[in-house]
């Protein structure tokens, strides 16, 4: 039987006082793929950032390999790439040196520029390797901010709208790179409004599982609050 790379069981999460969504379970092994879906509100970013370690589940709970995360949570979180809405660049950086600057951050950081440098050559940025982040346009910052997935290896790819601002050789490149660390045993967890091209992945829809799109759901938590 292939054991779970990461399981997620009854995960509930609340933010601003309003459950956001309730009762949901997941899992991804090695090599797999999860798509996250629905429409806007529905919680998807609020999940990839509980899934990161960003944002607390009001109940359930995370595990990786079998183990509950908040034992030991700095092991789990080194084991991740989380990519969100904002890029994350540091303007007055190069592209290279905004690249090193993150990589800097991991354990395992690269021993030398080559692995770097192979990135940007994913990701077709090497050609902008000394210019300022500043003068990137949104699609190339986006580029640069994927080109960390490849600069240090994590097991598992936590992406928030990765292809938003990609023209379509770029989302190609995307998904290259995903199809490869899929290959390599690395799993892949993404929210996305737009089909990014990927093999048999599962699919979650969160209005499933919230109480703004779920009559079901809307109704038991007015009970919930009427009982308190
Ligand atoms: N920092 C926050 N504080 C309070 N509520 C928040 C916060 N961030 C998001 N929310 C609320 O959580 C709910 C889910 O938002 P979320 O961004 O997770 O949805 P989404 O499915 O990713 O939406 P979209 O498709 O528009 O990106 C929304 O009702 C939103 O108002």
């Amino acid at each position: 039987m292939v054991q779970s790379l990461f399981t997620g069981e009854k995960l509930t999460c609340i933010r601003g006082g309003r459950t956001v969504f309730t009762g949901l379970d997941l899992s991804i092994s090695q090599g797999e793929a999860l798509v996250l879906e629905g429409p806007n509100g529905s919680g998807k970013s609020s999940l990839i950032r509980l899934l990161s370690g960003l944002v607390r589940p009001r109940s359930g709970h995370l595990f990786w390999h079998g183990q509950d995360v908040t034992r030991e949570p700095e092991i789990y979180q080194q084991q991740l790439h989380y990519i969100g809405h904002r890029n994350a660049i540091k303007p007055v950086l190069t592209v290279l040196e905004n690249l090193s600057y993150w990589a800097g951050f991991s354990p395992e950081k690269p021993s030398d520029l080559s692995r770097l440098e192979q990135a940007l050559i994913q990701f077709n940025m090497l050609a902008l390797k000394d210019t300022p982040a500043n003068l990137l346009s949104s699609g190339q910052s986006r580029r640069l901010a994927l080109s960390r997935l490849l600069a240090t290896e994590k097991a598992l790819w936590l992406l928030d709208e990765p292809s938003v601002g990609l023209d379509v050789n770029s989302v190609a490149l995307l998904e290259t790179a995903i199809c490869a660390h899929r290959a390599k045993g690395g799993a892949v967890i993404l929210a996305t409004h737009t089909e990014i091209g990927l093999d048999t992945p599962q699919r979650i829809n969160l209005s499933n599982y919230s109480p703004l799109y779920n009559t079901a759901l809307l109704k038991q938590e007015h009970l919930e609050e009427s009982w308190i």
